[in-house]
């Protein structure tokens, strides 16, 4: 397996401080930067889009390297703006496949745009989706809630899936030598990610559980090593 990642949701961070956020939840010791955006039509909430990711890339550093920017689109249709957040520094790029008209395309689209495609089932679409399209992914992002809002409970029905797509996964790079990461989003708290972990998960999302427990002296420092920590029991 994949060494961990943990990627901060800014969807649960100060708005108007944004990038200082970005730099110091890095500086704390996220991985990646998890850009949610919504439309207001696939998800009933409406967020942020290429233009503020552009304007957090030059606060997306960690120890001088920059760091991934991981964009989530719950939004419906998708190819028009793979471009533009390929263009605005995104380095993966997920999407819904039922969003999608062609998802085989899209994939295509994403990978012909430099960025890293990944694939998302929400808590109750059938992981069938990815038979088809696994050796073109590089990643597969499991929602632990319904899409549209942080802080929101884990759907436990998540682990036997997560089992289940991880036992795919390692047959698939059995077969075939390609790995791809684990992602799960919704509900992750540094009481519940070594079971998400212990399940078979290599890359965390979590909002709530990092940005809204911000330490007066020690920042996000506390909360990231608690989640961190907490992946290895
Ligand atoms: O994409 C989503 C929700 O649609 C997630 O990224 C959440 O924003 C994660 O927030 P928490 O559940 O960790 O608070």
């Amino acid at each position: 397996m994949q060494p961990p990642v943990i990627a901060p949701s800014i969807l649960s961070a100060d708005f108007a401080r944004l990038g200082e956020e970005v730099a110091r939840v890095l500086a704390d010791g996220a991985d990646w930067i998890h850009f949610d955006v919504m439309d207001n039509h696939y998800v009933p909430n409406l967020t942020i889009g290429p233009q503020v990711c552009e304007a957090i890339v030059p606060y997306a550093h960690r120890e001088g390297v920059p760091a991934p920017i991981d964009v989530h689109l719950m939004v419906e249709p998708v190819d028009a703006l793979v471009p533009l957040f390929a263009k605005a520094g995104a380095a993966g790029i997920s999407f819904h496949p039922e969003a999608s008209r062609h998802v085989h395309r899209t994939i295509a689209l994403i990978r012909d745009h430099g960025c890293r495609p990944g694939l998302v089932l929400n808590p109750a679409t059938p992981i069938d989706w990815l038979d088809d399209v696994l050796g073109n992914l590089d990643l597969v992002l499991l929602m632990s809630v319904n899409p549209g809002f942080g802080g929101q409970a884990f759907i436990p029905q998540t682990l036997p899936k997560i089992r289940r797509v991880r036992e795919r996964l390692d047959r698939h790079a059995a077969e075939t030598g390609h790995t791809l990461r684990l992602q799960v989003d919704g509900g992750v708290n540094a009481g519940n990610i070594g079971a998400i972990a212990a399940a078979g998960a290599d890359t965390f999302v979590a909002g709530s559980a990092i940005f809204g427990q911000r330490d007066a002296d020690s920042g996000y420092r506390t909360a990231m090593a608690s989640l961190r920590n907490a992946t290895k029991t």
